[in-house]
């Protein structure tokens, strides 16, 4: 075909009046292609409109602006993201929707986003019209990194990714708490009595936990002062490199491709090279692993089974060195700062909340006696440590801000119109912003202490029926898989941390502020700026 083509031009070129026909004919297939699109296009938003007045869909409110294109609500923007207050911002418009649960906002460049509030527009979107609703830039926001991995992937490639996974996932259900209890003793033996910032200690913990599980072995980044193997610490530098050039590909959305400087592409290069001879050096792709590998559950596995099981598993179903290794730092990028960010607010809040720490220590202690390592069944035992971990994803949700783009025109049920009950239509190409942080906030969801830090609220029967209100590890056929492993993980540690150190207080002089009123980062996830500092004795 191509060698055809080729002939064809030649032909005509050969020819002294050849050019200017030439010219002429691309220039006319230019304007008939454009003419044609700009109908298509014409065509279909017509057809839209007809679609949503036929289902009564209404426009919600625009934001208020004073500038043109809302310059100055994008400069708030800026500057509020700059003080470390982009999601107070962000409470604080939505407050003047609080009625109606809904708001709308065009953005000075791209197509319109509406931020949905109510939890029923957050059902239609991560829910009932899942189908309707895909990632957007996403893919090639993250792809020097994660390659095609869960977290990256749509359609037919995600659902065969999400089967595999979750398959491993329910299995490591069964698990005992081996995984956690080395590296939290590393945590432990990090602390010694005085003042601490635990957030980059828990960083470095749940790096080990993930690498752990999900290449069965460690980067020990938790024992960096003794003994980590130089390439193991030169994976943990260079991940967390390759993630905040992610994060800031992220906030350019659009534009991510600006941002791709040797340093970043050097760390993701390392941290490929890294899982990549780890593969080859262990053979994965080569065993074929079947019935006989001792399961993670099974009485006789040790803890190098269960440590390689993920792994081994994974790579049974995928084609490639590179698909195996994409999905496992898909998994790790998905379930490594996320759990850190909860342990560190979790401890925050404990510590600046010293009644429901003193009532936590009382239920640990009535559960676990003299026992240290809690198992499973231990940890379920304790219902307010649930409650308060509950709590704290309510107040920080570590991914507190999401979105996605209609890949066709669809319905969200409601917010729309005067009276903010009609539905709205989303057409093909524009977005919707959701948030657990702002969420969280609403007195029409969660009362009127929504601000307050209140674990008993999960107790008391109130939230019953809050549904789509509380969404941390969001819901629907893209919910967390890592959830049960996640809570696991920050329930084990808080209980270690607990049992370990007979007082655990907020040091001298540190701030008190309401929550929500700190400065905080957002980069993928929502940490504190201000770390998590706390005074411990044993
Ligand atoms: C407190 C800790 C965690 C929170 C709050 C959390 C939250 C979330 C959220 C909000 C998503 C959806 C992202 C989106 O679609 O835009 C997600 C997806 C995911 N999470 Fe988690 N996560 C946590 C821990 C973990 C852990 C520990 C793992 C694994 C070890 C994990 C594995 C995954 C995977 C594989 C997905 C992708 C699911 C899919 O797209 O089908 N997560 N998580």
């Amino acid at each position: 075909m191509y060698l055809l083509g080729f002939d064809v031009v030649k032909h005509y070129l050969a020819k002294s009046w050849s050019l200017p026909v030439l010219t002429i004919g691309i220039i006319s297939f230019a304007i008939a292609h454009f003419l044609f699109t700009a109908l298509k296009r014409t065509l279909e938003y017509r057809a839209d409109t007809l679609h949503g007045r036929e289902h009564g869909c209404e426009l919600p409110p625009e934001l208020p602006k004073r500038w043109p294109l809302g310059v100055d609500r994008i400069k708030e923007l800026w500057d509020s993201n700059a003080d470390g207050r982009l999601l107070a911002f962000l409470c604080s418009i939505a407050r003047d929707y609080e009625p109606r649960n809904m708001l709308c906002q065009h953005l000075l460049i791209g197509p319109r986003a509406f931020h949905v509030l109510h939890p029923k527009n957050v059902e239609a979107l991560l829910s009932t019209n899942f189908k309707d609703y895909g990632f957007g830039v996403r893919p090639s926001v993250f792809a020097p990194l994660l390659g095609n991995g869960i977290f990256t992937q749509e359609g037919a490639a995600w659902k065969h990714s999400r089967e595999l996974l979750r398959k491993q996932f329910v299995r490591a259900q069964y698990q005992d708490n081996r995984c956690f209890h080395e590296h939290v003793g590393n945590l432990i033996n990090c602390l010694s009595d005085g003042h601490v910032d635990l957030q980059p200690l828990f960083f470095n913990l749940t790096l080990d936990v993930a690498t752990d599980l999900l290449f069965g072995r460690s980067v020990y980044s938790l024992r960096a002062d003794i003994d980590q193997a130089a390439d193991n610490r030169e994976f943990a530098e260079s991940f967390n490199v390759a993630q905040e050039g992610l994060a800031k590909r992220f906030r350019l959305a659009p534009f991510h491709f600006i941002y791709n400087p040797s340093a970043f592409r050097k760390a993701c290069r390392n941290v490929h090279m890294f899982v990549e001879r780890y593969i080859r050096e262990q053979g994965f792709m080569d065993k074929a692993t079947g019935d006989d590998d001792k399961a993670p559950e099974s009485e006789n596995a040790t803890q190098q089974d269960s440590a390689s099981w993920f792994i081994r598993q994974v790579a049974q179903e995928s084609a490639t060195e590179t698909d195996l290794r994409d999905q496992l730092l898909n998994v790790l990028l998905a379930g490594r700062d996320t759990t850190a960010c909860c342990l560190s607010w979790t401890l925050r809040l404990l510590v600046r909340h010293p009644a429901v720490m003193e009532r936590l220590r009382h239920e640990v202690q009535t559960v676990m006696g003299d026992l240290t390592s809690p198992t499973r069944e231990q940890i379920r035992a304790m219902p307010f440590l649930a409650s308060v971990v509950k709590e704290s994803l309510r107040l920080y949700p570590p991914v507190p801000l999401n979105n996605r783009e209609a890949v066709r025109t669809t319905i969200l049920p409601t917010g729309g119109g005067p009276d903010g009950t009609r539905p709205i239509m989303v057409r093909k190409g524009e977005m919707v912003v959701f948030s657990q942080y702002v969420n969280s906030r609403r007195k029409n969801i969660f009362g009127q202490d929504a601000d307050n830090f209140r674990p008993e609220r999960w107790e008391t029967g109130e939230l019953n029926d809050v549904g789509w209100g509380y969404f941390p590890f969001i819901g629907g056929p893209r919910q967390c898989l890592g959830e049960d492993f996640a809570l696991m993980e920050v329930s084990y540690t808080i209980v270690r941390l607990l049992q370990t150190f007979r007082t655990i207080e907020l040091p001298v002089g540190e701030k008190v502020e309401p929550v929500g009123a700190e400065r905080q980062v957002l980069t993928l996830v929502l940490s504190s700026a201000d770390g998590c500092k706390v005074a411990v004795k044993r």
